[in-house]
């Protein structure tokens, strides 16, 4: 199967020789190609360049993106896409004045969600999930990470990771598995963490291991939830089951975790709302990519992540959607790229960056995600035509999007 995209207005994110990321300075650089062509075989990136140089031969498929705007698909690093129910009550008592740390004290919260999941079948929650997950990939969304962690029962946790290996088998998109069991203490463990983190350790993540359910592990690394010697535990046991961190930390407050994070070796550190200087030293230098949750911020009114002192800094940063039902119920990388211009003032080019390959780095897929470059998996966004590609962040809340293809397939 060969497509050619013809006649393209900008190519972006064009990158010769593959990189893993970018940080600093280089965030500011989105190099691209005016009037460019693509071609896709058997589901990768196989040729591009100018018109001047475009193939003549026979495809089977041939678009004509005149006008468009052609960029790869975002990678979504951070979602919790599977769930059961909703938490509209709790967003309703939020614009009555509680917060979210009050609705959470009152059994809201984590608990909440987790309380709904263990009362949904497999299949229910499958058949709920699908439906979010299609909806991101027509947003423009060609690789996603889900965790679990609204379980927080061996049985639940098995049941939400299962049903992220059945999404992955199902569909076209890429999808990488977090274990989250160390998302909050369930109210009977409240008084006793050691017993709940010897749950984790001893009971989920043998048999997490086991059924090969999950590429990552995860804990929310926060005040009256996990602690940072408690998740220093949960990220060694991961490492012994291979599963390499990707940890929840100063979303509310900074109590030096994004250092544990770093010894450790984490792949990404996120959230990030609330960064002091030492976090930001500890980062430089390190292979840890910070991952910044805008819509989170935005939907919880939360400050959000410094994004213009962390670049000063040198460091890189990546932009995912924390799709979730309490705190982001939102999976629109298109607003998350738009509201990290709007309100963290990066730039279009840095926002793209952070959206695309830095987002694949986190995820650990960046050797065949996130930009345009021979041999990758072809991952494409088409726009609707648009003047410039600053149109994207400018007309937030516009569809701009015309055609998403992922992995080859137009979907
Ligand atoms: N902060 C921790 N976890 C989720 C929200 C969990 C929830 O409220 O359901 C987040 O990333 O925002
Ligand atoms: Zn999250």
């Amino acid at each position: 199967m060969r497509l050619l995209i013809k006649n393209i207005k900008e190519l972006l994110q064009v990158r010769e020789n593959n990189i893993d990321s970018v940080c600093g300075a280089e965030m500011a650089v989105l190099p691209k190609i005016d009037n460019a062509f693509l071609v896709i075989e058997n589901n990768l990136i196989a040729d591009f360049g100018t018109m001047s140089d475009c193939p003549d031969d026979k495809f089977d498929n041939i678009i004509d993106a005149s006008g468009k705007t052609v960029l790869p698909t975002w990678v979504d690093s951070h979602t919790h896409i599977v769930y059961a129910g909703n938490r509209e009550q709790e967003f309703v008592d939020r614009i009555n004045g509680l917060s979210y740390e009050e609705i959470a004290n009152r059994g809201g919260g984590i608990l909440n969600s987790a309380k709904k999941l263990n009362a949904t079948s497999e299949e229910e929650i499958y058949n709920q999930s699908k439906v979010r997950l299609e909806e991101v990939m027509q947003q423009g969304t060609g690789a996603v990470e889900i965790k679990s962690g609204y379980g927080l029962t061996v049985e639940g946790e098995l049941k939400m990771l299962r049903v992220i290996k059945k999404l992955a088998e199902n569909y076209p998109i890429k999808i990488k598995a977090t274990f989250l069991g160390a998302h909050a203490f369930p109210t009977e463990y409240k008084e006793n963490h050691e017993a709940y983190i010897d749950l984790i350790i001893n009971e989920m993540l043998p048999k997490i291991a086991d059924e090969k359910l999950a590429d990552y592990i995860d804990a929310f690394l926060e005040t009256g939830y996990f602690s940072v010697e408690e998740t220093e535990r949960i990220m060694e046991a991961g490492k012994q089951f291979g599963l390499t961190a990707k940890i929840h930390v100063n979303q509310f407050t900074a109590i030096n975790g994004i250092a544990a994070c770093v010894k450790h070796d984490a792949l990404s550190v996120d959230h990030l709302e609330i960064v002091t200087d030492a976090d930001i030293e500890v980062l430089k230098g390190s292979k840890t990519m910070p991952v910044a949750l805008p819509s989170c911020s935005y939907f919880i009114s939360i400050p959000y992540t410094p994004a213009r002192q962390m670049i000063s800094a040198g460091l890189p940063l990546a932009l995912a959607s924390d799709f979730n039902p309490g705190t982001t119920p939102s999976g629109n990388m298109n607003f998350v790229v738009a509201t990290a211009c709007i309100k963290m003032k990066m730039t279009p080019e840095e926002a793209i960056n952070a959206a695309t390959i830095n987002g694949a780095y986190a995820m650990g897929i960046a050797a065949t995600h996130g930009s345009i470059t021979k041999g990758k998996s072809a991952n494409l966004i088409i726009t609707k035509p648009l003047t410039s590609y600053y149109q994207l962040p400018y007309a937030f809340g516009s569809n701009l999007i015309d055609q998403v293809i992922i992995e080859g397939q137009l979907i």
